[in-house]
């Protein structure tokens, strides 16, 4: 699959005021980015816009993929709170996608990724009898089952434990190592194992920081170049938010 890169400009409004103002980002082709920020700034807006989910916000400005094919049908997200439906059971939240557009279900590949999402055996647990860990694998199952060429990743592993989410991040960069990822996180530690570029967002735009790529993702979280690059991001969130 290949997958196109992104641009998107303009100022981002939120109902009748502007939200961010003169964006300008890039996210490459096939790689993952990311976008950082403090709470409220806009990220989760932002990732809701370029997936083409309805809300009260608009871009004055253009979001495009790089192949020049609307981006329509092509971006799947993972919502920040998963989103999974209560009253279905987990297996039917995976498959959702599938039963909404009419298609056959492919059940098969659904319980192949709670395998290996480590959710064996909860395929007909409800989601309210999970954890907010276990709901998190069932809405990231249910984002890569989509097997859409663009991604948008909202905090996917902020509700789990350290040594999971090392195993999910490690799992989600395998599987999406052909696609262009925009992830939505607070840890700059995720940020540099996963992604080959940062956005900071503050309101009055994005700035870029390019992670240098030491090695493909993910990487390692304990080699001094990471180590590196989780500080050079650190200090400039905290300058971010000192200004
Ligand atoms: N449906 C909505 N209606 C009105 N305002 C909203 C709606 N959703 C979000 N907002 C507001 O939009 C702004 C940006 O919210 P958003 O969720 O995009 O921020 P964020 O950077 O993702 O925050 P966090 O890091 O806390 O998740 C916030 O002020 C929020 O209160």
């Amino acid at each position: 699959m290949t997958a196109p890169g992104l641009h998107l400009h303009g100022d981002l409004w939120l109902e009748t005021a502007p939200l961010i103002r003169n964006l300008a980002l890039d996210f490459p082709a096939g790689r993952w980015s990311c976008l950082l920020g403090s709470s409220g700034v806009g990220k989760s807006t932002l990732g809701r816009l370029i997936a083409g989910l309805p809300g009260p916000f608009r871009l004055q400005g253009a979001c495009r993929s790089s192949d020049g094919v609307s981006l329509r049908g092509q971006v799947a997200m993972m919502a920040q709170d998963g989103q999974l439906l209560p009253w279905a059971s987990v297996l039917h939240n995976v498959t959702i996608g599938a039963r909404l557009r009419g298609d056959k279900p492919d059940t098969a590949r659904a319980r192949a990724l709670l395998a290996e999402l480590g959710l064996v055996g909860m395929a007909h647990r409800r989601p309210g009898t999970l954890s907010g860990g276990q709901r998190q694998r069932v809405a990231l199952a249910r984002t890569l089952i989509e097997d859409c060429p663009v991604v948008v990743l909202d905090e996917p592993f902020s509700a789990l434990d350290a040594a999971t989410r090392l195993a999910m991040q490690d799992l989600a960069a395998r599987m999406l190592a052909t696609r262009t990822v925009v992830l939505i996180t607070h840890d700059p530690l995720e940020a540099v194992r996963l992604a080959d570029r940062a956005w900071l967002l503050s309101s009055g735009g994005a700035e870029a920081l390019d992670l240098p790529a030491t090695a493909p993702p993910p990487r390692s979280y304990c080699d001094d170049a990471t180590l590196a690059m989780q500080a050079r991001l650190l200090a400039r969130l905290q300058g971010m938010q000192a200004a």
